[in-house]
């Protein structure tokens, strides 16, 4: 089609191919700007023949923000929302974002910044530290990065949104936009431009950052800061190195250590995690606690790892050339489907550990579609294998997705990017050599936080050194370490307790508990949490204790501050060590107090193993009873959907593209376009080809966005982004008859749905 009647057909929104490609390769990110789009950008050169239309435009790629998803209906990469209306689409649109709050008088000191995982809640603040002076040069480079890796542990490549409101006591208002993405990207050597604030003039003595030094140069702007006051800096020539008195860098935001400490108490998400082995620190005597515990057994029962579904493969466009086949048409063949991520319970499997090493589980990419039709190949599935009793849950906002309880229980949890489709697949009726495929759909990727809770019957209690693992080494054949001494036992033990042939429990011994254990002491709240899935508790006392009646009425107070179901949950209460005199000695007292409590005390001598076998049988009885509840209760909610993370992901997949929210930030005149469908095409359109465009086009058209963008008072300059496309609306030159609009819609658009 010639591009003058492209033009025709579609006279409103003018792209430049030219200016399209170019920004592609680049790879760009651009967000929308720190200062508003004053005057439309550049018209690109109109002689090209890829033009549509007339008039001017600059197109812009945005890099996809990494999927993190708040909910488990919600796991497609996708664009953040408008940032001035971060609340709009929180719960689709995972993101972190600092919001400077209102500055109060001159007091720099107290400027805050709030610091939240998701739009505009906030969930810890960061004072903002006043901006060094005098330097040309500056970076906020550090600023996001810094917050990042503290919250993030600097692994996850994610988007952070920065976001810089406009002042309470500013007559102007003004709005700054800084995503991580374009730090990160400024690592790579991209020119960035910061301006101080004596720059600005203004009082908050925060630096601005302009991601868009260098994309679109504007003169006012120039004027407005002073050529002189604003200087360049390659990023990868600044490090980070914590110190603000370096007059190579700028630190623009700089928590001071006191609210560090506070921020990660509060934020919390990353306590238990793996990792950062060295990085413990000896505590004082009467302190807090509560991380002093030795790396191997955080991963024991927590990990936290990384799941990507692979991509589809590219469809192709190709041709079919043949002797005595004029004409062959076209036979690009569609991408072959991403792998798909599999949780798989693994009976052999009892701890978590194996997830210290390997942490980032990839599925593999669809291969591309070929010439003759032929399709890609699927990518190559990947399976996680967790241990019986592991919870899964999304990293970002801490939801819960699965319980896997059984061995061989299997949940598909991230599907695979369906392949693009190849040009055999456009061809219609009008267009019978169709120049155009799709890219392969991009496979869902999350952060997952596995948490174990042994699946044991029993749980053994009680304080250091009671016995406990003595007690479970002669109830069952597990071989656990006993010694004299407190914490022997620093991860749990299992074993199998069989009384008959089919009458077996599994009893867990867990590591003793101190008083004071809630508050770190010790290691046994640790572990705690198993005994959560216990039914029932044996609760372990030390005979030759000291004051046996304190030392239990210590454990169960331990038990109670865990966790109120712990203490609710059935228990028996074990004297151990009765060969001792001191033991034997003290027994009629502790029984008295007990039975005065209205519980009655075995007494036993677990290493001459006497009254073991009374105790056995009194745990079993207890067993059986609470087995039968369980299993009236469990007959009502039995159905359990282990794949409804894959159900909701690929529900969302097929979520209509005229389905679209608009939000307009007024400020930065920038139109988002939000909607699943919308934006998974703009994901899915394989811009080396120039009928891609004419079809975004048609699309834009057909599903209404531009009608709506009309409705609403788009203007002339301004940016729309949809999904990673950014462009600026250019009026319609001239009006063309609707008859030939109509008569191309329906060809052109042919957006089939996707189950
Ligand atoms: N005399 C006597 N000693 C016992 C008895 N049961 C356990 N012990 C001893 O008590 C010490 C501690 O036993 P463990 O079974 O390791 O105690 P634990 O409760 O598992 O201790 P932690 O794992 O450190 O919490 C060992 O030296 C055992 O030999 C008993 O019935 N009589
Ligand atoms: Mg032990």
């Amino acid at each position: 089609m010639a591009p003058a009647a492209v033009a025709a057909a579609f006279p409103f929104r003018l792209f430049s191919a030219e200016a399209a490609r170019r920004s592609t390769k680049g790879g760009r990110g651009k967000r929308s700007s720190a200062r508003p789009v004053k005057s439309p950008p550049l018209p690109p050169a109109p002689s090209s023949a890829a033009v549509i239309g007339r008039g001017a435009t600059t197109f812009t790629r945005l890099p996809l923000r990494e999927a993190a998803p708040e909910s488990a209906e919600v796991t497609l990469e996708r664009f953040p929302t408008a940032p001035g209306d971060p609340g709009r689409r929180a719960p689709a649109l995972p993101r972190g974002s600092v919001r400077r709050l209102g500055v109060e008088e001159e007091d720099e000191e107290d400027e805050e910044v709030e610091f939240g995982s998701r739009g505009a809640t906030a969930v810890h603040r960061l004072p903002l530290r006043d901006a060094p002076v005098g330097s040309g040069s500056a970076s906020i480079g550090q600023f996001d990065a810094r917050a990042a890796r503290k919250s993030l542990n600097g692994r996850a490549i994610s988007r952070q949104i920065v976001e810089h409101l406009e002042d309470d006591n500013e007559e102007e208002e003004e709005e700054f936009v800084v995503t991580r993405l374009d730090i990160f990207e400024g690592g790579k050597g991209r020119k960035a431009r910061a301006v101080p604030p004596e720059a600005t003039g203004e009082q908050d003595g925060a630096v601005v950052f302009d991601p868009d030094y260098g994309v679109d140069s504007d003169d006012d702007e120039e004027e407005e800061f002073g050529t002189v006051a604003i200087g360049t800096a390659e990023f990868d020539e600044l490090e980070y190195d914590g110190e603000d008195d370096d007059e190579a860098e700028v630190l623009v935001y700089h928590p001071d250590d006191d609210d560090e400490e506070e921020e990660e108490e509060e934020v919390g998400v990353f306590e238990g995690s793996f990792q950062d082995d060295g990085r413990e620190e000896a505590e004082g005597e009467g302190e807090v606690k509560e991380k002093g515990v030795p790396a191997v057994m955080r991963c024991f029962d927590t990990a936290r790892i990384y799941a990507k579904a692979g991509d589809g493969g590219n469809g192709v466009v190709a041709f079919r050339r043949e002797k005595y086949v004029p004409h062959g048409g076209p036979s690009g063949g569609d991408g072959g489907r991403g792998g798909n991520v599999y949780v798989e319970v693994d009976g052999d499997m009892n701890s978590l550990l194996p997830f210290r090493k390997s942490l980032h589980y990839r599925a593999g990419r669809g291969s591309h579609g070929q010439g003759s039709q032929m399709a890609g190949a699927k990518g190559e599935d990947v399976v996680v294998k967790v241990p019986p009793g592991t919870m899964v849950r999304s990293a970002a906002g801490d939801i819960e997705l699965l319980e896997l309880m059984k061995p061989g229980q299997r949940a598909l949890l991230l599907p695979g990017g369906r392949g693009g489709r190849g040009n055999a697949a456009f061809k219609t009726g009008t267009n019978k050599v169709p120049r155009i495929a799709e890219k392969g759909e991009k496979g869902p990727e999350m952060w997952l936080d596995l948490e174990l809770k042994l699946v044991a019957d029993v749980g053994i209690v009680g304080a250091p050194n009671a016995g406990k693992s003595t007690l479970l080494s002669v109830i069952s054949a597990a071989k656990p370490t006993i010694a004299n001494y407190p914490f022997t036992t620093l991860l749990p033990n299992l074993g199998v307790v069989s009384l008959d042939f089919d009458a077996t429990m599994v009893v867990a011994d867990l590591p003793g508990l101190l008083e004071g254990a809630h508050r770190g002491y010790g290691l046994g709240h640790e572990f705690l949490r198993h005994s959560e899935r216990c039914s029932v508790l044996v609760h372990v006392v030390d005979g030759s204790g000291q004051q046996p009646e304190y030392e239990y009425e210590a454990v169960r107070l331990e038990l109670e501050l865990f966790s109120p179901t712990l203490v609710d949950k059935p228990y028996i209460v074990v004297y151990n060590k009765m060969d001792l005199p001191e033991a034997s000695e003290r027994w009629n007292t502790f029984r008295e107090k007990l039975q005065a409590q209205g519980t009655e005390p075995y007494c036993i001598s677990a290493i001459n193993r006497q009254g073991t076998q009374d105790v056995v049988y009194a745990v079993y009885k207890i067993l059986q009873k609470e087995r039968q509840r369980v299993k009236e209760t469990e007959e009502w909610n039995n159905t359990q959907n282990l794949n409804h993370v894959a159900d909701a992901i690929k529900r969302e997949r097929s979520s209509a593209m005229n389905d679209f929210e608009i939000i307009h930030d007024k400020s930065t005149n920038t139109w988002n376009v939000v909607g699943a469908g919308i934006e998974r095409f703009v994901q899915m359109t394989n811009w080396d080809y120039t009928e891609s465009l004419k079809r975004f086009q048609q699309v834009l058209e057909a599903c209404g966005v531009n009608k709506t963008l009309v409705k609403l008072g788009v203007k002339e300059g301004d940016t729309v982004v949809v999904g990673e496309m950014e462009m600026f609306w250019n009026e319609e030159p001239k009006r063309v008859a609707s008859k030939t609009m109509n008569s191309r819609d329906d060809d052109a658009v042919r957006w089939p749905k996707f189950s």
